[in-house]
């Protein structure tokens, strides 16, 4: 167990810990740090793409529990250096988010510290949440989009090259409408923030489940993180019926695997602990 789990396992009496987002009854409530020097180099992105970021990294695990975004609360840590225009671009990025997704920022905290550090709450409304812990043997796992570029674009930036502004790296694109409208066919998901393998083990141990995988999946492509892109499964009965809504939407949708008895672990480590 690394220092993480130790950690989160100290809270784990509550039977809400454990998933994207915590369901307590019709409410999902979750949060996400978005730190410099963590998740960003200041001089990788604008201050907007920054706050950008950070909202769409938080809808990212509402959108995946099949819940609605409603409301905001920002924690915001800023230097005390940053002028009233860069201050006004932090701000225009979180307004940026919120409208896209209407979402009201309801509330916050606003603190003075060497660097920026933002961590945002999101409370969301589901009639029928979708969990990490609900993938059945059989059922079919797929992911959407294409994986590999963040971690190429985030190589680059390590290597002081530029990347492109639409990179997925500066500006995540989610599949909102595509996954709420296959929802009722699928049978759990969560979102692909520290990299495919990383996430197969978290359903793995959360469902219960082993994997049977199609082909094999290239290092470069299951360890690429921040991806936010949404894996999931369903049953195999519903496969036309996600792939219809999938193609309305121009969604890629890549089904690589099929749940089996026993145990997925991965090797590749994540960068936590
Ligand atoms: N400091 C903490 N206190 C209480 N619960 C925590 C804490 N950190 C994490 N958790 C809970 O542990 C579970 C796993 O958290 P984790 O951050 O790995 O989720 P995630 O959203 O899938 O990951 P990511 O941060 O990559 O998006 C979640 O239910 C989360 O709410
Ligand atoms: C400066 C800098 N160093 C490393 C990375 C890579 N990185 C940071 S967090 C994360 C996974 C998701 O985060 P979380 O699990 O916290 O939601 C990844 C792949 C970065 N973006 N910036
Ligand atoms: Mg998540």
């Amino acid at each position: 167990m690394n220092k993480e789990e130790y950690f989160i396992k100290q809270f784990s009496n509550s039977k809400f810990i454990g998933d994207d987002g915590a369901v307590v009854g019709s409410h999902v409530y979750s949060m996400d740090a978005f730190f410099e020097n963590i998740h960003f180099k200041r001089e990788w992105f604008s201050l907007k793409q920054i706050a950008y970021k950070a909202m769409i990294v938080n809808i990212s695990d509402a959108i995946v529990m099949n819940a609605i975004p409603k409301y905001a609360l920002l924690s915001v840590a800023i230097p005390s250096t940053y002028s009233t225009k860069e201050l006004n671009q932090l701000s225009k990025g979180f307004k940026k988010a919120a409208k896209e997704f209407n979402i009201e920022i309801i509330g916050g905290d606003t603190i003075s510290n060497n660097k920026l550090d933002i961590s945002i709450t999101i409370i969301s409304k589901t009639k029928n949440p979708i969990l990490r812990s609900s993938a059945k043997k059989d059922d079919l796992f797929c992911y959407t989009g294409t994986l590999g570029t963040c971690k190429k674009d985030l190589a680059k930036l390590f290597a002081g090259k530029k990347i492109s502004k639409k990179s997925k790296f500066i500006k995540p694109k989610l599949n909102a409408d595509f996954f709420y409208e296959s929802s009722k066919y699928i049978s759990s998901a969560l979102d692909i923030s520290d990299g495919l393998f990383f996430e197969l083990q978290r359903v793995s141990k959360a469902s219960n489940i082993g994997f049977e995988f199609f082909k094999q999946i290239h290092e470069d492509i299951g360890t690429s993180g921040e991806e936010y892109e949404i894996l999931f499964s369903f049953n195999k009965k519903h496969l036309s019926k996600i792939e219809k809504i999938a193609k309305k939407h121009k969604v890629k949708l890549n089904i690589f695997a099929k749940a089996i008895k026993g145990k997925y672990e991965t090797k590749s480590k994540n960068h936590h602990f």
